[in-house]
């Protein structure tokens, strides 16, 4: 049998970098996902191999060889989501190490940890093929890392005693509100390894969908009534969350009352944020002067942002050329380049987009649009091997 999990990337309506210090973020599911599948392999068959589609790199260790590497923990197995200690993360990488991880892709080598960690804490040391491909541009702010650590964690809860499913279940089917939890505290687990002090925004949205409010570890969700169509804009500039994350805390660390004042204003824009899109549009009229509004709390959450040292060249360029349009953009995500935000109010014509599109594409950006708020987390079985 085949467990395949797929879990959806988010875009941060509001409220990015803040809300890893206690503020309010408003963030949103969208349809885009990475796809986890695991095959067990007989119990005689001695290794975990590990295929990732995305990034083009293949691993394979025998569980003999992981379970001396991983000694020290003595029982791997956990049935409540355990933090991975420094010394085991030293652990982690001799392991990944021993497969010559290419110097060029280093970067990525977190990802590989999260997954040996998360593997051998619900699964144990049992044989498996583990396969990942995501629809999603990794390391672009579009919680690539998230979706990555919830549909992994979902597929190896799945396969465990923690969780019971009825696995005669055709096609995509949902984990209860308890099993969701478990996945989504794992998946954090996962998270922290790759982020180092993730808030715990992404990986909740990417488990429970929809629209959700964030603040210090709660979630609430949002009843979104407005039809929200953004158009995503992939700068290409590559960064990483994790350095971004640091450099912020180290600036608040320099400015604590500046910045205390500019994340509280942060705050401020998430909570009109989600007031606004829960409203009931009456008219036409209403809808447009709420979209309106929309677009200026983007502007502000965007200066903002700038001002804590997250923008770039190539995301001002994005915000400069959707301005001659007359539209509003901010960043998505960490930051640093990656992923940009331009809202497409409900008036505006296809031309005008293909035009900004046409325009943006002639900086090398990618613009796409994908669908907003849909279902977080999802998991199927296949026995047809
Ligand atoms: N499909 C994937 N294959 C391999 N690693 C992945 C994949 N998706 C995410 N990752 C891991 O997540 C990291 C990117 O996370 P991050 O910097 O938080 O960016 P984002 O979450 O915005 O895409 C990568 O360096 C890698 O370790
Ligand atoms: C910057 C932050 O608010 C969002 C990071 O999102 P991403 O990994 O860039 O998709 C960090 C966090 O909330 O953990
Ligand atoms: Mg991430």
């Amino acid at each position: 049998m085949e467990v395949t999990a797929r879990a959806p990337g988010k875009i941060i309506l509001a409220g990015e970098h803040a809300v890893v210090h206690g503020y309010t973020a408003v963030a949103s599911s969208i349809d885009l996902y990475t796809v986890f599948s695991i095959r067990l392999r007989s119990e005689d068959d001695d290794t975990v191999k590990l295929k990732l589609n995305d990034i083009g790199l293949d691993f394979s260790w025998s569980v003999r060889r992981i379970k001396e590497v991983l000694s020290h923990l003595g029982s791997p197995f956990s049935s409540t989501p355990t933090s991975c200690s420094l010394e085991t993360i030293k652990s982690l990488a001799t392991l990944v190490d021993e497969q010559s991880f290419p110097e060029t892709k280093i970067g990525l080598a977190s990802g590989v940890y999260a997954f040996l960690w998360l593997y051998t804490s619900i699964l144990g040391f049992k044989p498996a093929t583990v396969t990942v491909s995501s629809e999603l541009p990794v390391g672009a702010g579009l919680g690539s890392s998230a979706a990555y650590c919830v549909s992994l964690s979902a597929a190896l809860l799945a396969l465990s005693d923690s969780v019971k499913l009825d696995v005669s279940q055709k096609g995509w089917s949902t984990f209860n509100e308890s099993e969701a939890e478990l996945v989504n505290k794992w998946a954090f687990e996962g998270e922290k390894i790759i982020h180092g002090k993730p808030s715990g925004v992404d990986n909740s949205v990417s488990t429970f969908g929809n629209v959700i409010k964030f603040k210090s570890g709660v979630m609430t969700r949002v009843n979104s009534n407005m039809p929200l169509r953004m158009l995503i804009t992939n700068t290409k500039v590559g960064r990483d969350t994790k350095a971004l994350v640091a450099n912020v805390s180290a600036r608040k660390s320099r400015h604590p009352d500046a910045m205390c004042s500019v994340l509280n204003a942060i705050e401020a824009i998430s909570d009109e944020w989600s007031t606004i899109i829960q409203s009931h549009a009456v008219d036409d009229l209403y809808l447009s002067a709420n979209e309106e509004k929309l677009g200026e709390l983007m502007e502000m959450n965007q200066g903002l942002l700038l001002s804590i040292g997250v923008s770039h060249a190539s995301i001002e360029n994005v915000l400069q050329t959707s301005m001659k349009y007359k539209l509003a953009s901010k960043l998505t995500g960490a930051g640093g380049g990656g992923c940009v935000l331009t809202l497409l109010p409900t008036h505006i014509s296809g031309e005008v987009i293909g035009k900004l599109v046409e325009e943006l594409g002639s900086f090398g950006f990618q613009s796409f649009t994908a669908g907003i708020g849909g279902k977080g987390v999802q998991i199927s079985f296949d026995h047809s091997s």
